[in-house]
C-alpha cells in the first residue's frame, strides 16, 4: 500500500481526521512558513495523537535549522521523525537523533542520477518541487520525467503539487513507496476535510486498482 503523508497540520481536528482515515504520517512545519506551528501548538497535537490507540507517525519539518535545535524540538514535541527540507548534508544528518526524511528539491531540467543512499539508518527520501525557489509547500508539480527509470518502491516519497485529482496518475505511473501533500488538501489556506478524504480515498482506490492488475497478470 502506498504510504500517505499529510503535511502542514496546524490543528487537532485535521490531525484527528488524518488519523481516523489511516494516514501513515502527518507533518508539522517548524520552518518559516504560513503553516508554521509553535512548540506549544505542536505539543497539543502530538499529545492528542499519542492518546489515541492508532495514529500516524508524527513528522517535524525543518529547513537548515541547527541540529541541536532540531533534536531539542523532536524530543520536547514527541516527534517520530524529522523532515529536512533544506541543504542539510550527511554530516549534519548524522547529528540528528530521530529518524529522518531527507527532501531533495527538483528544479526544471534536473535529472536524479540515482537515489543516493544516506548512510544514516532508516532514512526516507522525499522528492519535492523546487518551484519559486521555495523549500517546499509550493503546491507546484515538478516535471515527473525526473522520476523516469527510478525504483521508488523503497522508502521514497514523492511530493509537490499533488491533489486528489492527480495523485492516481503519479501512483499508477511510478509506484512510489509514499506520497505527500499539503497545498492540495487546503481551501483558502486551511486544511479542508473533504479534500483530505478525497486524497486518501484516491490513493487507496489506486492501490486497489494496482493490486487487481497484479492478480490478473499472475
Ligand atoms: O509546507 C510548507 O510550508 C513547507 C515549508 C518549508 C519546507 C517544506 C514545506 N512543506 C513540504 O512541501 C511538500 C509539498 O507541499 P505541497 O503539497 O506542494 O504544498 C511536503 O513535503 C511538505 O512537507
Amino acid at each position: 500500500m502506498t504510504r500517505i503523508k499529510i503535511c502542514g497540520i496546524t490543528d487537532i481536528e485535521p490531525a484527528s481526521l488524518c488519523s481516523q482515515l489511516g494516514a501513515d504520517f502527518i507533518g508539522l512545519v517548524f520552518a518559516k512558513s504560513r503553516r508554521r506551528v509553535t512548540e506549544d501548538q505542536a505539543k497539543e497535537i502530538t499529545e492528542y495523537l499519542l492518546s489515541q490507540r492508532r495514529r500516524p507517525e508524527i513528522v517535524g519539518v525543518f529547513v537548515n535549522t541547527p541540529a541541536s535545535e532540531v533534536n531539542q524540538i523532536a524530543d520536547s514535541c514527541h516527534l517520530d521523525r524529522v523532515q529536512l527540507s533544506g541543504d542539510e548534508d550527511e554530516d549534519y544528518c548524522r547529528n540528528i537523533k530521530t529518524p529522518i526524511i531527507k527532501a531533495t528539491r527538483i528544479v526544471q531540467g534536473f535529472k536524479i542520477p540515482e537515489i543516493k543512499t544516506l548512510t544514516v539508518a532508516d532514512t526516507i527520501h522525499l522528492f519535492d518541487s523546487g518551484a519559486h525557489g521555495l523549500f517546499g509547500g509550493s503546491g507546484k508539480l515538478f516535471d515527473w520525467a525526473a522520476l523516469e527509470g527510478l525504483d521508488l518502491s523503497n522508502q521514497v516519497i514523492v511530493a509537490g503539487g499533488l491533489t486528489p485529482e492527480n495523485v492516481e496518475e503519479l501512483v499508477l505511473r511510478y509506484h512510489p513507496w509514499g506520497v505527500d501533500v499539503s497545498s492540495g488538501v487546503e481551501t483558502n489556506h486551511r486544511k479542508d476535510p473533504k479534500k483530505i478524504r478525497d486524497f486518501i480515498s484516491a490513493v487507496r482506490k489506486t492501490d486497489a486498482k494496482l493490486k487487481g492488475a497484479e492478480n490478473v497478470t499472475r
